[in-house]
């Protein structure tokens, strides 16, 4: 039998990524990002070196344009497209076939990931339309971490909100902590699916995890995907009286404050610069202050943060970094394992800043736990995800 073909489409706020997987094979077939989509400045660019403007595209319009150039590296049809949904509150604890059932329990969360999952739905609404023969499938950023612990994902706040109103702590990237704590498992012969690990995702949008036997047990993302850490452009955590602060003495209303916290903070906001670490380190380098300060909050919040979840594992079977800047910044590893000699984690100067780009490597020191640099791929794990769940339906839903 050949190996089945799985589109996956990660839709954005303002842009929608298409990766074409094979199954049981590593590396996409084709990549595809639609980018600046619903602006005069819309542009593709595909992993086969065609680009151009889309001027005004919509999401639709995007797919309709790149799934075309898709069709030359099909050599058989399309088995599912796998779709990455942010929200999947506590009803979806693992991937869904997707129907208007699914989708109106996607739109029922649309309010606490205001960002994405109306941007998700977009793809979803746009891919079902021009493949409606093709199944299509959901998979949560918020499935894996369903597996914490009351004490970790409630809030301190009357029962009422948890109960009626859903108020709880979510989590997010939960594929990719999935997958780098699985591949850690493999890369250190403990075995898939086995370890304590604790996982850093640190892209635009930045979380840690606490990994045990393939289960998450905390993470410091919560209600929304603004909890925690220190992002690109978000604040992460915050005196929660912030709101109410700048609510009485500047007379901001809510639209103003989520602005700020979402789009205007993080590195960012801290730097008065760039949301982008590698222009950061550029600017570091060159001596500017705001640079500076920036990644030193980033590098101590992330320490502080894993330090906090180490508490949720019974032993440290290693520390993974992951994501954009964890794969990529050897500053970053660097000055946030500064931090964490407390939990027995040290690296080896040497190995951090050698490791060949875009390959997973061990980079701790003689005497410590394990300390790994793993690339992610959500794309893979959705491909996967999607795939196996087809292999639980009755044929009459997937034919
Ligand atoms: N060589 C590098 N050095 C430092 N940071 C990098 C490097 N390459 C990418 N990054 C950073 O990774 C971040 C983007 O991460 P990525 O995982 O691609 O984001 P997204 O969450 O949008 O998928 C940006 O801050 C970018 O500057
Ligand atoms: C949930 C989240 O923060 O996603 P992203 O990093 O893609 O913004
Ligand atoms: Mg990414």
């Amino acid at each position: 039998m050949t190996n089945r073909l799985v589109l996956v489409i990660n839709g954005g706020s303002s842009s929608i990524k298409l990766a074409l997987r094979r199954e049981n094979t590593s590396g996409a077939l084709f990549d595809a990002i639609a980018e600046r989509l619903n602006t005069s400045q819309a542009c593709y660019s595909t992993s086969d070196g065609q680009c151009g403007e889309l001027p005004n595209a919509t999401h639709l319009d995007a797919l309709n344009a790149l799934l075309p150039m898709l069709e030359r590296h099909l050599d058989h049809p399309l088995s599912a497209i796998g779709h990455r949904v942010v929200h999947g509150g506590e009803r979806f604890t693992s991937a869904q076939l997707l129907n208007d059932e699914i989708i109106a329990g996607i739109e029922a969360n649309a309010p606490l990931a205001p960002l994405h999952n109306p941007a998700n739905l977009t793809g979803i609404r746009a891919a079902m339309q021009l493949r409606p023969q093709t199944p299509q499938v959901a998979v949560f950023d918020t499935a894996f971490h369903q597996s914490m612990p009351p004490h970790a994902f409630r809030y301190a706040l009357p029962d009422e909100l948890y109960a009626v109103h859903g108020v709880r702590r979510y989590g997010f990237h939960g594929t990719s902590h999935k997958y780098v704590s699985d591949q850690a498992g493999l890369l250190t012969g403990l075995g898939k699916g086995n370890g304590a690990w604790l996982t850093a995702h640190l892209g635009n949008g930045c979380s840690s995890c606490a990994v045990l036997d393939g289960r998450s047990m905390d993470t410091s993302m919560g209600l929304t995907p603004l909890e925690g850490l220190v992002m690109g452009t978000r604040s992460g955590d915050v005196d929660p009286n912030l709101h109410a602060h700048l609510a009485r003495t500047l007379g901001w209303d809510l639209s103003r404050i989520e602005r700020l916290l979402n789009r205007e903070s993080g590195l960012l906001g801290l730097s008065g610069l760039s949301n982008d670490m590698r222009e950061l380190e550029q600017a570091r380098a060159d001596g500017h202050s705001g640079a500076q300060l920036a990644i030193e909050v980033f590098c101590y919040r992330l320490a502080r943060s894993l330090a906090g979840l180490s508490v949720a594992l019974p032993r440290i079977d290693g520390l993974i970094f992951t994501g954009g800047i964890g794969e990529n910044s050897a500053l970053t590893r660097a000055l946030t394992l500064k931090h964490l000699a407390v939990l027995g984690l040290q690296i080896d100067p040497d190995r951090n800043s050698s490791l060949p780009r875009g390959e997973a490597g061990r980079i701790e020191a003689a005497g410590s736990a394990a300390v790994m640099v793993i690339p992610t791929d959500e794309e893979r794990q959705i491909a996967d995800e999607s795939l196996a769940l087809l292999e639980t339906q009755p044929r009459s839903q997937t034919a």
